[in-house]
C-alpha cells in the first residue's frame, strides 16, 4: 500500500504561485486524474509529487517520509512528462535499456515486453529514437514510465499525439496499472477518458484546488 499526503503545498516561481495551498491525499489501487486549463498547475503538482521540486510550503509525505528530507525522491515511481529526455542516436530499446541500467531491477526481455505493450513493434525497438514519429515517442515515454512495475505511475497527457487505436491502448494500460495495485496519477485534456478512468478527479485553477469529483459525485 502506498500512499501521497500532499499537505498544505504551495510553490512559488518568479513570485507567482503556481501551487497554492493544495491538500490531497492519494492511494495505491486508484487512478487520481487531474483537470484544469493549460497553466492550472498540473504538471507542476506531480513534479512536486516525484521530488522533482521541493514546495516553497507544506510537505509531501510518501508512504509517511518527508520527500525532500526523510527520502529525495519516491523509492518506486515511474514517470511520463512533456518532452522525455531520450536520446536521438539510441534506438528505443537502447533508451529504455539505459533508463532501465538506474535501478537494475528489469532485464532484456521485459524491456521488450513492455514495448510490445505499448505498440512498438520489433522493427521499432531497433530504430532510431530520433526516427520515431511523435505518437512513437510518446509510446516509448509510456513505456519507460510503466516498465519497471512502480508502486506510483504519473503521466502528464499520455494520449499527447496518439492516434484513436493508440489512446485505447493507453487506457488499457492505464487500467492494468490500477489492476495491479498502482498508485496512478493522470492529467489529461479529455473530460471523457478522465470520467472513465479515474477515481478521483482533482479540479485544479491557477494552482489552487477548486472542486473534487469522488467516482462522479463533485464535491
Ligand atoms: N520554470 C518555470 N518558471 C516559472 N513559472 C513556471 C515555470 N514552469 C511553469 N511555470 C508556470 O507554472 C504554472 C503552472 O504550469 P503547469 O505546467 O503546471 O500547468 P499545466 O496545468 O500542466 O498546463 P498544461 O495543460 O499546459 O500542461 C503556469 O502559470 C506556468 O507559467
Amino acid at each position: 500500500m502506498t500512499t501521497i499526503q500532499i499537505e498544505g503545498v504551495t510553490k512559488k516561481l518568479k513570485g507567482v504561485f503556481v501551487i497554492n495551498n493544495v491538500s490531497i491525499t492519494l492511494s495505491s489501487g486508484n487512478v487520481t486524474g487531474l483537470r484544469g486549463v493549460n497553466g492550472s498547475g498540473k504538471t507542476m503538482l506531480m513534479r512536486l509529487m516525484a521530488g522533482l521540486i521541493l514546495p516553497t510550503k507544506g510537505t509531501i509525505k510518501i508512504d509517511d517520509k518527508i520527500l525532500g528530507k526523510e527520502i529525495t525522491f519516491p523509492e518506486s515511481i515511474g514517470i511520463l512528462l512533456e518532452n522525455p529526455a531520450f536520446l536521438d542516436s539510441y534506438t528505443g530499446f537502447q533508451n529504455l535499456k539505459m533508463l532501465a541500467s538506474i535501478r537494475n531491477k528489469i532485464d532484456d526481455v521485459q524491456i521488450k515486453h513492455t514495448l510490445e505493450k505499448v505498440g512498438l513493434d520489433v522493427e521499432s525497438h531497433n530504430k532510431k529514437y530520433k526516427k520515431y514519429s511523435l505518437g512513437m515517442k510518446q509510446r516509448l515515454g509510456i513505456a519507460g514510465a510503466i516498465m519497471e512495475q512502480p508502486d506510483i505511475v504519473i503521466l502528464d497527457e499520455p494520449t499527447n499525439s496518439l492516434d484513436t487505436a493508440g489512446v485505447e491502448l493507453v487506457k488499457q494500460i492505464i487500467r492494468q496499472e490500477k489492476e495491479r495495485g498502482a498508485l496512478v496519477v493522470l492529467a489529461c485534456h479529455d473530460t471523457d477518458i478522465l470520467d472513465e478512468l479515474a477515481d478521483d478527479i482533482y479540479y485544479l485553477e491557477n494552482g489552487s484546488l477548486v472542486s473534487t469529483t469522488t467516482r462522479g459525485q463533485t464535491v
